[in-house]
C-alpha cells in the first residue's frame, strides 16, 4: 500500500536536500516523479526547489487554488508516477493534504512531504497540522541549536537580528529572517 510520508524539521535542517536526494534516488533507477512546491517562495526562483547546499530541481508551482492530486493523476496518465515529492508542505491547505493521502489511497502513488511543523510563534501550519494527523509516517529532520540541543523552533528575527513575536503566519525568507533554535533559546529570545 502507498504511503503518506511526512519530513518535519525546523528551518535550514535539510528538509530540500532530503526531498532532491529522494528524487535523484527515483529517477537514477528510471522511475518517475513529480515535484511540487510553494510558488509563493521566490527565495530563489518561482517553480524551483533549491537546497543551500547547491541542489536544485524544477518543480510544479502550487497556491491556494491548486489541485494537486488533479495535477499529478493528469500526470499520471502519460507518464507513470512512482513517486510524488512536494516541499514547503506547511504552506498546503488542509484539503490539499486530503487530495494527497486520496492519490496514496485509491491510485497507489506515495507521496513525500516535507516541511515546518511550526511557525515563528510555535504555533502548527494548517498544512503541517493536517500532515501531522493524516501520515502514516512522520520523520523528523534533525538540526542543532548553538547550544547543541535539537533545534525545533523557528525565530523570526528583523534586521537588526532581533526576536519577532508577532506578525503574519507567511513570511517568505532565510537565514536572514529565521534562526532555527531549541526550545529554551527559541523562548529566551522572546523573553518567556
Ligand atoms: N556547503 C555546504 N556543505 C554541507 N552542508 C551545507 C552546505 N551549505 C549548507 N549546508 C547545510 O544544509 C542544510 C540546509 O539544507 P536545506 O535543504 O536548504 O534546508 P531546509 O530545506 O530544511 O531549509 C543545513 O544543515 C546546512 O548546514
Ligand atoms: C518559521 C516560518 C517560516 N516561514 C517561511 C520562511 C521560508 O520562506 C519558508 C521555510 O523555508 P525552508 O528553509 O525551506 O524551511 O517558510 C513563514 O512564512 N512563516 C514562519 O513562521
Ligand atoms: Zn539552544
Amino acid at each position: 500500500m502507498a504511503k503518506l510520508y511526512f519530513y518535519y524539521a525546523s528551518m535550514n535542517a535539510g528538509k530540500s536536500t532530503n526531498l532532491l536526494q529522494a528524487d535523484f534516488n527515483y529517477r537514477e533507477r528510471g522511475m518517475n516523479t513529480m515535484l511540487f512546491t510553494a510558488g509563493i517562495d521566490d527565495r530563489f526562483a518561482h517553480g524551483t526547489i533549491t537546497s543551500r547546499i547547491g541542489l536544485s530541481a524544477t518543480a510544479t508551482p502550487f497556491d491556494a487554488n491548486t489541485d494537486l492530486l488533479a495535477c499529478a493523476l493528469d500526470r499520471h496518465r502519460t507518464q507513470a508516477l512512482a513517486c510524488v515529492l512536494v516541499d514547503e508542505a506547511q504552506f498546503l491547505s488542509a484539503a490539499q493534504v486530503d487530495g494527497l493521502a486520496r492519490l496514496a489511497d485509491a491510485h497507489g502513488i506515495p507521496v513525500l512531504a516535507y516541511g515546518l511543523r511550526t511557525d515563528f510563534r510555535g504555533q502548527l501550519f494548517e498544512g503541517s497540522a493536517r500532515l501531522l494527523a493524516l501520515s502514516d509516517s512522520l520523520v523528523e529532520i534533525k538540526s542543532v541549536c548553538t547550544c547543541g540541543r535539537k533545534a525545533s523552533m523557528n525565530l523570526r528575527v528583523d534586521a537588526a537580528g532581533h526576536a519577532i513575536a508577532e506578525g503574519q503566519q507567511t513570511e517568505i525568507g532565510g537565514n536572514d529572517r529565521y534562526v532555527a533554535l531549541c526550545r529554551r533559546h527559541f523562548n529566551e529570545a522572546l523573553g518567556r
